[in-house]
């Protein structure tokens, strides 16, 4: 059958709640932050209102405080999220920076059997990409892994990606993961997956995590596996071009080691601004084991 696409409103709230109270499914949101004090306290707020006050939709909304140095730990708090530093959750297991990492150690401080990612720097956005995100998860057993898709307004088109996802992700999956060529949006971060699956991946620490979340998964299970939704309108704070090339940068290895070209843990990756003076910059590209090792 392949990746199935399905449109957020095509369950009903009340559906979904009865297929989760029926299968006995408890359900976390997670949202990696790093340095998102002005939007991550609307996002936690929304979605506590809309999904945890009213419904019993979401569990529990956890906040991962990846390494910032603004307030976003105290935001997110005041807006209703439980709050841990990614640096502080288990820390036997060391610490590493990243959105990857983040997610990683989410799997340590929540309880839900399924789990949603969502970005905390988001300003044009509603709360039913979490009730979308879970439709498939609830409705068919064979689906591990549901990816968001959406409209980006000011795109060319509406369904163009970001620069990373046209420029690197797209060029990837041609050629080495096909398989993967249905995704419209294959780095969204609106994500949702089963915490056992998500547990039994190896987790780049950076940015890589989607892509290697999407290669491990339709490798292991096949594409039956995996499903997206399209989530309607979603717009998100643009980063540099520069800090972009670190991101490239942490997807490539990802993709690397997954046809066999392992790299180091780190790259250094050498960008010329001005001058032919290098700026340097230590990319991470080291994985974390599989998390169920240490669940
Ligand atoms: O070290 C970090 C860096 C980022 N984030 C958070 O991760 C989310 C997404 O980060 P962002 O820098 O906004 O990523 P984008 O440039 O938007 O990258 C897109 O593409 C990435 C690669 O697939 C995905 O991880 C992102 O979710 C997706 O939005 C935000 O809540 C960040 O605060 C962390 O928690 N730790
Ligand atoms: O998703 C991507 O490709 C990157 O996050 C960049 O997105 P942007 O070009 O919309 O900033």
């Amino acid at each position: 059958m392949g990746i199935r696409a399905a449109h957020w409103d095509d369950w009903s709230l009340e559906g979904l709640l009865g297929r989760k109270g029926d299968l006995g499914q408890r359900v976390s949101l997670v949202v990696p932050a790093r340095n998102e004090a002005a939007t991550v306290g609307a996002v936690v707020a929304r979605v506590r209102a809309a999904l945890m006050e009213t419904v019993d939709l979401v569990d529990e909304i956890v906040v991962i405080d990846s390494d910032s140095v603004d307030d976003t730990y105290a935001v997110a708090e005041s807006a209703g999220a439980r709050v841990h530093r990614a640096a502080e959750i288990r820390p036997d297991l060391g610490t590493h920076p990243g959105k990857g990492e983040a997610m990683w150690k989410s799997l340590f401080v929540t309880s839900g059997d399924l789990v949603v990612f969502m970005d905390a720097d988001l300003h044009d956005w509603d709360t039913h990409f979490v009730p979308g995100l879970l439709g498939p998860l609830l409705s068919d057993p064979a689906v591990q892994l549901v990816k968001g898709f959406y409209d980006r307004p000011g795109a060319e088109g509406p369904l163009e990606g970001g620069r990373v996802t046209e420029l690197v992700a797209r060029p990837l999956i041609a050629l080495l993961f096909p398989e993967l060529g249905a995704l419209v949006q294959p780095l969204a971060g609106e994500w949702a997956v089963r915490r056992s699956w998500f547990a039994s991946l190896s987790v780049p620490t950076g940015y890589a995590v989607e892509l290697a979340a999407l290669v491990d998964t339709v490798r292991a299970a096949g594409p039956d596996a995996i499903a997206q939704v399209d989530l309607g309108v979603r717009a998100h704070r643009h980063q540099a071009l520069r800090d972009l090339g670190g991101m490239a940068t942490q997807i490539l290895a990802a993709a690397l080691a997954r046809v066999g070209v392992a790299g180091a843990d780190e790259a250094v990756l050498r960008q010329y601004l001005r001058g032919l003076e290098p700026v340097e910059r230590v990319v991470p590209t080291l994985e974390r084991p599989a998390a169920e090792a240490y669940l």
